[in-house]
């Protein structure tokens, strides 16, 4: 069902069983979203945010491509999530899920700042308890591209002081609050006492986010090998002009990544990662 939410058109996706996910064309970007038979809204939204064409989006699911945060010359987080994308299909799957595919290719703007051919498509599937949320990108080109990308997915939380994200122990982390010094996770959970903004690399299981005032919500990664946790704190979250006053402790940012390592493709060559959430 297409609508509107401020500025930007919209795609309401509703399952038979009752699972609802909102989706701007704008940035392919996710929302909103709602299990099945939980009326509870999952991930946040900014109530400062501007949805208009051309600007990020505070909250919801910002699909980063083709370059993570400022890791080349492109804009921060690349240009995917502030153009807009065009809706291919939407309907109900063979297993009685709804999913929606958003499409996004090279355009004059696009090659003025990355000169590479290439298609980009979201697709999201939700029903029961699970949101699923794929990016996959395919080389239209006769040169190799690479690129880093993420599923920059804000949690929502009742206060980001009292949730945990377990299954990080033991893996390594590059710490962006430190200039990305490498360290090992040697926590039984991760908490955010204050600014968290960490890239865990070669994530080999699911995560597990524990929220006091929720039931827990699970991540799975399947192609993205990176995740990335980000919470700005009181302090840095005061400059960010499109959160609202304490918004910053009802997220966690758990971020499905491909960054360490960009992924190489050949000419025609295509490349999928998707990021799987369930309500518990
Ligand atoms: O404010 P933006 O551009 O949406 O970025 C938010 C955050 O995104 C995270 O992914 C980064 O690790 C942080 O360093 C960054 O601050």
């Amino acid at each position: 069902m297409n609508g509107e939410r401020g500025g930007l058109r919209t795609v309401t996706l509703t399952a038979s069983d009752g699972a609802r996910a909102e989706v701007a064309t704008h940035g392919a970007h996710v929302l909103s979203w709602q299990a099945a038979g939980d009326a509870r809204e999952r991930l946040f939204l900014s109530e400062r945010t501007e949805l208009r064409a051309g600007v990020a989006i505070r909250g919801g699911i910002p699909v980063i491509f083709p370059q993570f945060a400022t890791s080349g010359p492109l804009p921060r987080h690349g240009f995917a999530r502030t153009l807009p994308w065009t809706l291919v299909d939407a309907g109900a799957t063979d297993g009685g899920r709804t999913r929606a595919t958003l499409r996004l290719g090279h355009t004059e703007v696009t090659q003025a700042i990355w000169p590479h051919r290439f298609v980009a498509e979201l697709t999201v599937t939700i029903g029961g308890a699970t949101l699923e949320v794929a990016l996959a990108v395919t080389n239209a080109d006769a040169a190799p591209l690479s690129f880093t990308a993420a599923l920059h997915t804000y949690l929502r939380v009742a206060d980001v002081a009292r949730a945990a994200l377990h299954g990080l122990r033991g893996l390594r982390y590059r710490d962006s609050t430190a200039g990305g010094a490498e360290r090992v996770d040697r926590d039984d959970a991760l908490t955010v006492p204050g600014e968290v903004d960490r890239i865990y690399l070669d994530v080999p299981t699911a995560l597990e986010l524990r929220d006091a005032g929720a039931p827990a919500l699970t991540v799975d990664m399947d192609g993205f090998r990176d995740v990335v946790v980000w919470n700005p704190g009181a302090e840095r979250a005061a400059a960010l002009s499109d959160l609202e006053l304490g918004g910053w402790s009802r997220f966690l940012c758990v971020e499905a990544a491909v960054v360490a390592e960009p992924v190489v493709l050949a000419p025609g060559a295509h490349w999928r990662g998707a990021q799987t959430l369930t309500a518990r």
